[in-house]
């Protein structure tokens, strides 16, 4: 637990273990954030706009490999509770948070710090990590942080009768973590079913392609950065890309996401109710190398704490990755061979070497997914 970085005291220097390389190093010189990736209207997505939009959203994902989307559909109330959930766990006290730290990678939900393999990794990063499986719901939501709680208002005239106050206060108390955390997880879901059906429509796929088991798993994996002594010579996240088929980002409203585009890190501005949308590397592949899946970082800073909530959806392991055939053209082999997805990440995860950071996994990853063809 005394590992976590949030539970240091702020005035310390940063550590030896913490500094980057000089060349992955953000250094001093700021990148701005500007609304410098393509911002969706979603709400245009159901009327006669569809079309423009399905094109907005393809041009993104081919350019960028990022965009944000507003007017969503998400409630904005369910957004705001739950990320008032995340802040309020991890300002958890060390003894509420006790029972989910845990140092095992194997361990389904946890709370950590860094990356999985925090005594093999050359460097730690700056952030602290709760994740946890959202699917099937009903199995999962068992083993999620029951903290924190909340006590629900009744009525007293229909209490009053109740003799025993321990009675009562087990009867007003409830899951306020897992309740709310559950809602978001539908929502987002659906959001990013919603966003791979206007994907699917882009790339003159049949509906509902990448529904099923191409879609079927959900992780969620909530960022904790808290203020950093000097957040020139380390990293919250260093630069990845995301291995999974579409992952749907709530930023909060502090700066710290960086995508790397034609040489250069440009800023993602938080937006006011938007979700920042990032092509995984499955959907790249499966697009036969149309859509890109972006390298992506983030930076820390030395005034605030910075929570970010990402959700994962990916493929089931047996699931059969491959490009559309429609997609390739017909004097062209397709750029990778046909692999379960559980083939190509277990050997991935074994490329995960001591100098490494494993969150650089993702990056080798799609070296090593080049190499295979
Ligand atoms: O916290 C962020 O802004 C990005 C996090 C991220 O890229 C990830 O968790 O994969
Ligand atoms: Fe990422």
């Amino acid at each position: 637990m005394e590992k976590l970085v949030s539970s240091w005291f702020n005035d310390r220097p940063l550590p030896q273990s913490y500094i980057f390389p000089p060349e992955t190093r953000p250094g001093n010189h700021t990148i701005p954030g500007c609304n410098s990736i393509p911002v969706v209207d979603l709400s245009k997505a159901s009327g006669h706009d569809r079309t423009t939009i399905v094109q907005q959203i393809l041009i993104a994902s081919r350019e960028f490999g990022f965009f944000q989307v507003v007017n969503h559909g998400v409630s904005e109330n369910l957004v705001n509770d739950t990320m008032n959930v995340f802040k309020e766990f991890f300002e958890l006290s060390a003894e509420d948070k006790a029972g989910v730290y845990s140092e095992d990678p194997k361990r389904p939900c946890r709370l950590y710090t860094s990356s999985p393999n925090y005594d093999r990794e050359n460097v730690h990063l700056w952030r602290d990590n709760l994740r946890h499986p959202c699917h099937p719901l009903e199995e999962c939501i068992k083993i999620w942080p029951q903290k924190p709680t909340r006590y629900r208002y009744y009525n007293p005239a229909l209490i009053h009768d109740c003799s025993s106050p321990f009675l009562l206060l087990s009867f007003l108390s409830y899951d306020l973590y897992r309740e709310t955390v559950a809602a978001y997880s539908i929502e987002a879901k659906k959001l990013g079913l919603r966003i791979l059906e206007l994907i699917s429509e882009g790339l003159g796929l049949s509906s509902g392609f990448f529904g099923d088991d191409l879609s079927e798993s959900v992780i969620l994996s909530v960022n904790h950065y808290p203020p950093c002594p000097d957040p020139s010579l380390t990293l919250g996240v260093p630069k990845h890309c995301d291995p999974n088929l579409l992952t749907i980002l709530h930023q909060g409203d502090i700066y710290g996401l960086q995508v790397f585009k034609d040489g250069e890190w440009i800023g993602v501005e938080p937006m006011h109710n938007a979700f920042v949308v990032n092509i995984g590397l499955q959907l790249q592949i499966i697009s036969n190398n149309m859509l890109k899946s972006a390298e992506h970082r983030a930076v820390t800073n030395s005034k605030v704490a910075r929570t970010t909530a990402a959700f994962f959806i990916s493929p089931v392991d047996d699931c059969i990755i491959e490009p559309v055939k429609s997609l390739v053209n017909t004097d062209e082999s397709p750029a990778y061979r046909a692999f379960s997805y559980k083939e190509v990440m277990e050997p991935a995860k074994s490329l995960v070497t001591a100098t490494d950071p494993p969150l650089r996994r993702a990056f080798q990853f799609k070296e090593y997914v080049d190499k295979l063809y």
